[in-house]
C-alpha cells in the first residue's frame, strides 16, 4: 500500500493518511481534548482513551456530600481504566526486556507506558494523530523512558516493522477504525511465530441480529465502524491468529459506565453504552490469539 508523503520541515517526512476516512480520524484525534480524558490522565500521568473495568471501590469513593467527592470519582474512573490495560497486558504472554511490542492505535500512550513499566521492553506506538504521537513522546521523555517507548504517526495497516520482529501486539479500543482482515494480516506479518496478539474492543453481538440503534449511535459519536464478534474471529482465523482466550468483559465494564454517568464529566454517550450492554446488542470483549 502506498501512502502520500507530507513534508513538515526540512528533516522530517511523515506519511499522510491512506484515504479520506483516515484523514477524518486524524483530524478528530488531533482536535480531541475532552476533560473526561485529560482530567483522568492528570491523576498519575497515564493518559488513556479506553474504558474501565472492575468493581467500584465504594470505601475510597465516599459519598456525594463529601467535598472531595468529584476528585475521588475521577481517581476511581481512572483506576478502572488502568485496570483495563493491566488485564490486556496479562494476556500478552511471557515478555522479556529484549522484546519489542506494538501498540496499534496508541492514543496518548498510556498502555504503552504501562507495558514498558511491567516488562522493561520496547514499545512502538502508532496513531494517525500527530498531536497524540507528540503527546506520547513528550510523556516518555518526561518519564525518562523515551529510549524504550516511542510513538509515530503511521497507519496501523501499513507499518514499518520488520516481518516476524515483534513479540506481541495489541489494539486497545482502536480496531473499530479499520478493516479487520487488513488489520489481522498486518499484525500477523510483523508478529513472530509464537507471538501474541490481544484486542480489547466493543463489538456487536451476532446473537442480537444486526447492529442496534445504540451501536449506530456509538458509531456516529466516534466516527467509527464497530465490527461484530463473528468478524473478529473470522479475520483472526484467516490470518494465522488462533484465539487462546475470549473474555467477555461486558459485566465488568458496566460499573464504570454507571459511575461515569453520574459524574460532571459526562459526554452524552453513556446511555448508549449502558443500554446496549444491557440489551445484549453490544459486548465488551478481550480476545487474545497466538500467531501460529
Ligand atoms: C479510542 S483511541 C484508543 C487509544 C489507545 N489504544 C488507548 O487505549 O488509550 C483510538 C486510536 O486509534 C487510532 N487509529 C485509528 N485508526 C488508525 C489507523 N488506521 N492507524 C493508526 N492508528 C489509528 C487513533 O489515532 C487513536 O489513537
Ligand atoms: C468500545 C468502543 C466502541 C470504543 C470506540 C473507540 C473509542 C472512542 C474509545 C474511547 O476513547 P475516549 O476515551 O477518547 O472516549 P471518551 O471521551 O468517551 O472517554
Ligand atoms: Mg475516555
Amino acid at each position: 500500500m502506498t501512502t502520500e508523503l507530507t513534508p513538515t520541515d526540512a528533516s522530517t517526512i511523515i506519511p499522510g493518511p491512506a484515504n479520506p476516512y483516515q484523514g477524518d480520524i486524524a483530524r478528530y484525534w488531533n482536535a480531541e481534548a475532552r476533560p473526561v480524558n485529560l482530567r483522568l490522565g492528570d491523576v498519575d500521568g497515564l493518559y488513556h482513551h479506553h474504558y474501565g473495568i472492575g468493581e467500584i471501590d465504594h470505601a475510597s469513593l465516599g459519598t456525594p456530600e463529601d467535598s472531595e467527592y468529584e476528585k475521588k470519582l475521577i481517581t476511581e474512573l481512572h483506576r478502572l481504566e488502568s485496570a483495563q490495560a493491566e488485564v490486556l497486558l496479562d494476556h500478552l504472554g511471557p515478555i522479556t526486556a529484549e522484546d519489542t511490542l506494538v501498540d496499534a492505535g496508541c492514543g496518548r500512550g498510556g498502555s504503552s507506558v504501562m507495558a514498558h513499566q511491567r516488562f522493561g521492553c520496547k514499545v512502538e506506538g502508532v496513531t494517525l494523530s500527530s498531536t497524540q504521537a507528540e503527546f506520547g513522546n513528550k510523556r516518555a521523555r518526561e518519564l525518562g523512558i523515551d529510549s524504550h517507548v516511542h510513538a509515530q504517526v503511521c497507519n496501523m495497516l501499513d507499518t514499518p516493522f520488520e516481518k516476524g520482529s515483534i513479540a506481541a501486539s495489541w489494539n486497545n479500543e482502536s480496531s473499530m477504525y479499520v478493516d479487520l482482515d487488513d488489520l489481522m494480516a498486518e499484525h500477523s506479518r510483523f508478529l513472530r511465530v509464537g507471538g501474541r496478539y490481544v484486542t480489547i474492543t466493543g463489538c456487536w453481538n451476532p446473537k442480537y441480529g444486526q447492529p442496534s440503534k445504540w451501536v449506530s449511535q456509538i458509531n456516529a459519536h466516534f466516527e467509527c465502524n464497530i465490527h461484530s464478534r463473528r468478524e473478529y474471529l473470522r479475520a483472526m482465523a484467516d490470518n494465522r491468529l488462533v484465539p487462546n482466550a475470549v473474555v467477555d468483559l461486558t459485566a465488568a465494564t458496566l460499573p464504570y459506565w454507571e459511575l461515569r454517568a453520574t459524574s460532571s464529566l459526562v459526554t452524552g454517550i453513556e446511555e448508549a453504552f449502558i443500554e446496549s450492554y444491557k440489551d445484549g446488542s453490544f459486548q465488551y470483549l478481550l480476545i487474545a490469539a497466538d500467531r501460529v
